[in-house]
């Protein structure tokens, strides 16, 4: 559906050239919501405007519905483009315009009708939840309004491509919640490609089934989101994902943990830290631990989440029990896709 090839982004900064996108090699397919996550200046931006071409890529081919982008100009190219609709961070309204004559602006552009705008706007206003407003100016409604606008004058053309360059980053939380699944029933009614750049796991999390990891214009990882949630490969990843699952566990916890062992040394007790996902986070372990392996446990600190619909979590554990069955226990875990990992607490 989109494929990058080979992409190498080179601007004139002030000091010299700035290399912002260093050899990509990607593909996302048909339908899907793919991420792409990385730190501030990773690259992210400039890479979803090579998509379109917003950034024509210094070096690279770009095709997306099987079409090289890169070998067109001109009107080639805008009528590809008005495949590939494109949403914002800052929404990019124009503030003399009505929520309606915004949605309307690409079909004006396109030499539409008043009568097919009108059959057009509408239902896309309704789509987006926005019929009641649409006389309003873009000053009248809210944040998380302006990027329903955004995002129904980005469906105008009927685009099988939605790009969006991180349109909930201006948002609070709970209406980035609203974005992000307005985003997920339009992809899903519409059968809509989306790429999705943002630096927040929490966004991935909720809408991405595969993602790519950027780090100094490269992609460092890339994976279902479960897999790379449950299995960060790289330093990056684990960063960025500590907003979602943090790797250190509170100093309360830990404080507790101390508390709970006591001045006496006790070779036989470990903290864990297991990370659950999917198949592993459905089975019994824990009493299996109990009764199979004869630990004691005590749940020292937990969480459990969704990702793309199934249950992923962490817990901590205190286990006591002896070496041979603890490592049994610990191989049992692993079997079944549990991560396991030793936490110090001294
Ligand atoms: N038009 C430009 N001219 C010069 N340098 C640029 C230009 N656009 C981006 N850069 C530089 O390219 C690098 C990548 O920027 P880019 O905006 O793609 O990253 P980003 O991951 O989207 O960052 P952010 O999340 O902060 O927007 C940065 O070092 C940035 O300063």
């Amino acid at each position: 559906m989109i494929a990058l090839h080979g992409i190498h982004q080179t601007y004139a900064g002030p000091q010299g050239p700035v290399h912002a996108l260093r050899g990509i090699d990607l593909e996302v397919r048909a339908g899907e919501i793919f991420g792409v996550i990385g730190r501030s200046g990773a690259g992210k931006s400039s890479l979803v405007r090579t998509i379109n071409l917003l950034n024509r890529p210094t070096q690279g081919r770009v095709l997306v519905n099987g079409q090289e982008l890169t070998a067109l100009n001109g009107a080639g190219l805008r009528a590809a483009r008005r495949d590939i609709g494109m949403v914002f961070q800052h929404f990019n309204l124009l503030s003399s315009r009505t929520v309606y004559d915004n949605v309307a602006l690409p079909l004006e552009l396109a030499g539409a009708t008043r009568g097919e705008i009108r059959a057009r706007v509408l239902p896309l206003l309704e789509l987006v939840g926005l019929q009641a407003l649409a006389d309003r100016y873009p000053a009248q409604v809210s944040g998380g309004q302006k990027q329903r606008v955004g995002i129904a004058r980005a469906l105008a053309s009927r685009p099988r491509v939605l790009l969006s360059d991180e349109a909930t980053s201006a948002l609070d939380p709970e209406t980035t919640r609203s974005i992000l699944a307005l985003l997920l029933q339009i992809q899903r009614e519409l059968g809509l490609t989306v790429v999705l750049i943002t630096h927040q796991m929490q966004v991935i999390k909720q809408v991405a089934q595969r993602l790519a990891v950027m780090e100094a214009g490269q992609i460092v990882e890339q994976g279902e989101t479960l897999q790379v949630f449950h299995q960060p490969a790289h330093e990056v990843t684990q960063r960025l994902l500590d907003d979602v699952v943090p790797r250190e566990l509170p100093a309360p916890v830990l404080a507790r943990v101390r508390a709970l062992l006591g001045d006496q040394p006790t070779p036989d007790a470990r903290l864990l830290r297991l990370v659950f996902a999917g198949r592993g986070a459905e089975q019994p372990l824990l009493s299996d631990l109990v009764r199979r392996f004869g630990l004691d446990l005590n749940i020292v600190h937990g969480q459990i989440d969704e990702v793309q619909g199934h249950p992923f979590g962490t817990l901590a554990v205190l286990a006591h029990g002896q070496a041979p069955q603890r490592e049994a226990a610990l191989g049992h875990l692993r079997d079944a896709g549990v991560r396991v990992e030793e936490v110090a607490c001294a």
